[in-house]
């Protein structure tokens, strides 16, 4: 126990954060119509090396052109260990309008990745005279990622949001996989003649939920890869909210209606959180800490419970 109030995070829906190429302009006026509360404009992995200078120029046009309403809008850098990154930085902080709400920084493997990027965006802002206060987003998808994933997520008060990602974070593991998210064949328990699939990415979600939690920061599940597999990608996004995740990646469209849904408490949940409080105040009533609800125990820690899905559907339905 501590005597400290764990903060809250940002108060804004990230159920969904829809990627696409920055060299593929074509798609950005759809993405901005989709349903997505978060967009990723990727200046990363997505992109070619080639097509680095001219993806970062169609990135920037497009946070002036299109209309974004009401999104949270994002652009992923690249890694601070390539060439591109501080021209990403340097060319969004000094040439796009104000409307860009965040950068993701990918790959983020100590706190002092963060003061790097922190330092020169500050800068910036300061030599610009830009007001708005751009935020961070960082993906935690390494083995040094996750071995600081604590210090990260305490590294600057900038940062809103961290996701795991998938398939970086299995290739810098050395994980005998080349799927991205989700059930992986040959992770399982055997007994008996039958298997038993287990789930391999979920104590690195809790790694990443912990530290969140702790530290006031939206955590995000990352991609899914197979986007043919809408069962797969439920179960996983479904894990995710049980373990407290907010929302996941879509990394192709039909990706946002099964994130969407998934994240938004259902109204049976929330329905059945307002009876816990409404039966938890009939028994502060009569001066009980605990009461039965439905034949199980509810006491003042399923208030607490309780009122993360309350709260949730409330700022998401704004
Ligand atoms: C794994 C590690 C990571 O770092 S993930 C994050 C980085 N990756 C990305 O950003 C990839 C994002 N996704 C894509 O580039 C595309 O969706 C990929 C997977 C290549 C598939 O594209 P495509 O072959 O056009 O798909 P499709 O024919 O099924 O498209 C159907 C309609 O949807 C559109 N679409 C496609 N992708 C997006 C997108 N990301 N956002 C918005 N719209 C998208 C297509 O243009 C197509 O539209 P229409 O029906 O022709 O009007
Ligand atoms: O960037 C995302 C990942 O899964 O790698
Ligand atoms: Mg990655």
């Amino acid at each position: 126990m501590s005597f400290r109030i764990q903060p809250a995070p940002v108060a804004r829906p990230n159920r969904c954060q829809l990627f696409g190429p920055g060299s593929r302009p074509a798609i950005f006026e759809k993405m901005a119509a989709s349903a997505a509360d978060v967009i990723n404009l990727d200046l990363e992995d997505s992109v070619a090396p080639s097509d680095k200078d001219s993806a970062r120029a169609n990135v920037i046009k497009a946070i002036g052109d299109v209309d974004w309403g009401t999104k949270t809008l994002s652009v992923r850098i690249n890694g601070l260990d390539t060439p591109y990154w501080y021209r990403d930085v340097v060319d969004l902080m000094e040439q796009a309008p104000e409307r860009l709400d965040q950068i993701m920084i990918p790959k983020v493997g100590c706190a002092a990745d963060l003061y790097a990027v922190d330092a020169l965006v500050t800068a910036i802002e300061r030599a610009k005279g830009r007001q708005k206060v751009l935020a961070f987003e960082v993906i935690i998808e390494s083995a040094a990622g996750i071995s600081h994933v604590e210090e990260i997520a305490a590294a600057t008060p900038r940062l809103q949001a961290m996701s795991l990602g998938a398939a970086d974070f299995a290739a810098s593991m050395g994980m005998a996989t080349t799927g991205i998210g989700g059930t992986q064949e040959n992770y399982y328990m055997a007994r008996e003649g039958a298997k038993y699939w287990s789930d391999p990415w979920h104590w690195a979600q809790t790694a990443i939920v912990a530290a969140c939690r702790t530290h006031g920061v939206l955590p995000v599940d990352g991609p899914f890869g197979d986007f043919s597999d809408d069962e797969g990608f439920r179960a996983q996004a479904l894990r995710s909210a049980t373990l407290g995740m907010v929302g996941k990646w879509a990394i192709h469209p039909k990706q946002i209606t099964l994130a969407n849904e998934v994240f938004t408490p259902s109204a049976e949940a929330v329905s059945e959180a307002r009876e816990i409080l409404a039966a938890m105040d009939a028994a502060k009533a009569k001066g009980e800490g605990a009461t039965v609800y439905k034949g199980r125990l509810v006491d003042i820690a399923s208030i607490k419970q309780a009122e993360v899905i309350v709260k949730q559907s409330e700022m998401i339905a704004g």
